[in-house]
């Protein structure tokens, strides 16, 4: 791997920016790891090592945690965003002019409420002479920092600014294939992190694999009936970003939306669940988002519907089980016909 010559800035010290910050600087790159805490940034420069956020991992020489984010943004012009959802618009908009002509890759996978726009929209909007792109697929940040081999996927139409990040990403350990469809690779990684808390919460309650694998198909379906009502192409759905990213997520104890889930299968309350995380588990809020938007257009999202009703409209479980199991019969692919087949 051949190093760029200006740093690269990374923003955001949770688990996802310290990940990428590491692999990028393990390609040889220089990385400005940007975060709004110099206490943090502090036990990073003098313990070589992010705590909080991803205990054990050794972070490299070439990351430098900064606090300035306005000297981070001039002196870098390739910039992952790694913030929640929730803090991206406020932490960024006061620096437009720092990110004219610079290239943004997004790595978040949220839903702005009150907007619906996702996080690359609001970048474009912020700065509408940036070159945006999005960074989504299935990337637990703790395997991304153990070297576990993994794929992910950058999306733009941008082909230049794709294949920049896959020259300073790519690597032994972690593969980036390239997508032009930047709208259905990051609706993708926003929306099945409503299913994890789903999957979480089948699992602790000792659900069956029949019902596991039903919960993930039936996921996509609905997640790629949504998708096609806002124009995404459905095959997106079929890649890393969409049934990847859904299967790592729907599966795996170490995904914070899975944890949410599985802590209400325990009987937490959905804010007990969320203060015992200590994390960013996107989905909640997508939940609340998504299900709105789907009645606005009409889309039937049974699974969406169901997990709203349990977390917001004291619904019990087992009352929208047997909702769901009652509904009428359905086909089992919706776009049998648009493929032609
Ligand atoms: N952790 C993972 O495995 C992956 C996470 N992502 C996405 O990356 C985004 C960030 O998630 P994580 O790093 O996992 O979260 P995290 O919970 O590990 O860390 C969040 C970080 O954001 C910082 N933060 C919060 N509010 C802020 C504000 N107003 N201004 C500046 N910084 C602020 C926190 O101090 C913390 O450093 C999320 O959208 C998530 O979905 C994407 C792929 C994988
Ligand atoms: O997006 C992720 C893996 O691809 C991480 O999921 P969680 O935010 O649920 O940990």
């Amino acid at each position: 791997m051949t190093a760029n010559s200006d740093p690269i800035a990374v923003l955001g010290g949770g688990s996802f920016g310290t990940a990428i910050a590491n692999l990028l600087a393990e390609n040889g790159q220089s990385v400005r790891l940007w975060m709004r805490d110099p206490d943090q940034a502090e036990v990073i420069r003098n313990q070589r090592m992010n705590p909080k956020y991803l205990q054990g991992i050794q972070i490299h020489a070439a990351v430098e945690p900064v606090t300035q984010l306005q000297e981070t943004l001039a002196s870098c012009s390739l910039i992952f965003v790694a913030l929640p959802s929730s803090a991206l618009r406020q932490a960024l908009q006061p620096y437009s002019a720092q990110l004219t002509h610079k290239m943004l890759i997004s790595t978040t996978k949220g839903i702005e409420a009150k907007s619906f726009k996702l996080m690359s929209q609001i970048l474009e909007e912020i700065a509408p002479q940036a070159r945006i792109g999005v960074m989504s697929g299935p990337n637990l940040a703790r395997e991304i920092a153990e070297h576990a081999l993994t794929a992910t996927v950058v999306a733009s139409t941008d082909e230049a600014l794709c294949q920049a990040v896959q020259q300073v990403l790519h690597g032994q350990t972690l593969r980036v294939y390239a997508s032009p469809d930047r709208f259905g690779v990051e609706l993708g990684g926003a929306l099945k992190n409503v299913y994890a808390i789903m999957a979480g919460m089948a699992a602790s309650l000792g659900t069956g694999e029949n019902t596991k694998s039903m919960l993930i198909t039936r996921a996509l379906a609905e997640m790629t009936r949504f998708a096609v009502k806002l124009g995404a192409n459905p095959m997106t759905f079929l890649g890393l970003a969409g049934v990847g990213d859904l299967i790592v997520t729907c599966t795996s104890p170490k995904s914070r939306n899975f944890q949410v889930g599985w802590a209400l299968g325990e009987g937490l309350s959905l804010e007990e669940a969320v203060e015992r995380l200590g994390e960013v588990a996107e989905g909640v809020n997508t939940l609340k988002v998504l299900k709105q938007k789907a009645e606005e257009l009409n889309v039937y999202m049974p699974l969406v519907s169901g997990l709203h009703a349990v977390l917001f409209e004291g619904r019990t479980l087992a009352q929208v089980i047997a909702a769901l199991m009652c509904a009428e019969p359905k086909t089992d692919v919706d776009f049998i016909s648009l493929a032609g087949f």
